[in-house]
């Protein structure tokens, strides 16, 4: 488990983590999102004692991370996949950081074959492709076989065989009972991976919510629908209690109504359609849509039925 608490980080005038609170738990994908720069690696990189806070703290299962013996056995992290040294192997690598942590070396082939990289394991790692940069780095978080795992961004720049990968390994790893925190500024990547859902903008906690819970709220349903005889259309809507928003190109759409309410109104009034579907606004929209009212305050026009959130009161 991983707990912040008023987690709080300055670069002179800029706040790049603003006094951040939530809880990681075990058991579960933690999906850690927020646009570029919101202060994600920041908030990363003070978990693992890279940085130090402003004010605030981070415990791992309870303790700082300068208490905990030997970290890597408590938690492994894939910051920065170029982090290796180039001029030495994969298996090289990785063995060096074993030996610097007390890590059995029979753990370094075990590790190089989860991620796919033993026949790989003799060359030197600056040949390495992206995608394979990142397997290694994965490698190194899981070498000293870790209950706490940290991933910032690990998708970026993969094809789509390594990010189905990535996110399979990520699930075993969470079904396992493991806590597995990952970072990414794609709403779209987190819906596919992660049970639980933190979200931050301008270094600000937006939401702290089920990634099931955050669906729900979020995925704003309508109906849209379009005739040649909108004028009738709109009054029979009206006088049955819904609500029908222009939305362009002759497009009526109506919240709170369903396909069969709507097309049996219109059979009953012989009206003749021309569309008539079930809608669901992206996740995405949703995300971009709490991530700018959060951290703009210049006046941005909120649409008419935008998606609902909520931002959450400070600690656990
Ligand atoms: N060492 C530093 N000195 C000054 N400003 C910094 C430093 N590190 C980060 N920042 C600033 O802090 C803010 C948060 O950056 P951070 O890299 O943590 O965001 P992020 O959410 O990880 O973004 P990205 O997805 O682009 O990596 C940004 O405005 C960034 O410019």
């Amino acid at each position: 488990m991983i707990e912040l608490e008023g987690l709080t980080k300055r670069f002179g005038s800029k706040v790049a983590v603003d006094d951040l609170s939530f809880t990681v738990r075990p058991g579960v994908v933690t999906g850690f999102l927020g646009p570029n720069g919101a202060g994600k690696s920041t908030t990363m990189r003070m978990m693992l004692d890279l940085d130090n806070p402003t004010s605030g703290s981070v415990r791992i299962d309870g303790k700082h991370y300068r208490e905990l013996q030997e970290p890597l056995k408590y938690i492994g992290a894939l910051l920065d996949a170029k982090a290796m040294h180039g001029g030495r192997t994969a298996y090289h690598n990785l063995l060096c950081l074993a030996q610097a942590n007390r890590i059995p070396a029979s753990r370094v082939a075990e590790v190089l074959d989860t991620v796919g990289l033993t026949a790989v394991a003799k060359k030197k790692t600056k040949g390495f492709s992206l995608g394979m940069g990142q397997r290694l780095g994965i490698a190194s978080a899981l070498l000293g076989d870790p209950e706490i795992l940290m991933f910032d961004e690990p998708v970026n720049g993969l094809d789509p065989e390594g990010i189905h990968w990535i996110r399979n390994l990520m699930k075993q790893l969470a079904a396992e009972g493991r806590t597995i925190f990952v970072s990414s500024h794609l709403m779209s990547e987190m819906a596919l991976t992660a049970d639980h859902l933190i979200v931050i903008g301008q270094g600000r906690l937006l939401a702290d919510t089920s990634m099931a819970d955050f669906i729900h709220q979020n995925s704003r349903s309508y109906v849209r629908l379009r005739s040649p005889q909108q004028e009738r259309l709109r009054d029979v809507l009206h006088q049955s209690g819904l609500t029908p928003v222009e939305a362009g190109n002759g497009t009526l759409e109506i919240d709170g109504a369903t396909t069969e309410q709507v097309g049996e109104l219109a059979a009953e009034h012989r009206i003749v359609l021309h569309e008539l579907s079930s809608q669901r606004a992206s996740l995405e929209e949703a995300f971009m849509q709490m991530t700018a009212s959060a951290v703009e305050y210049h006046a941005h026009s909120a649409p008419g039925h935008g998606p609902q959130w909520a931002p959450r009161d400070k600690g656990a």
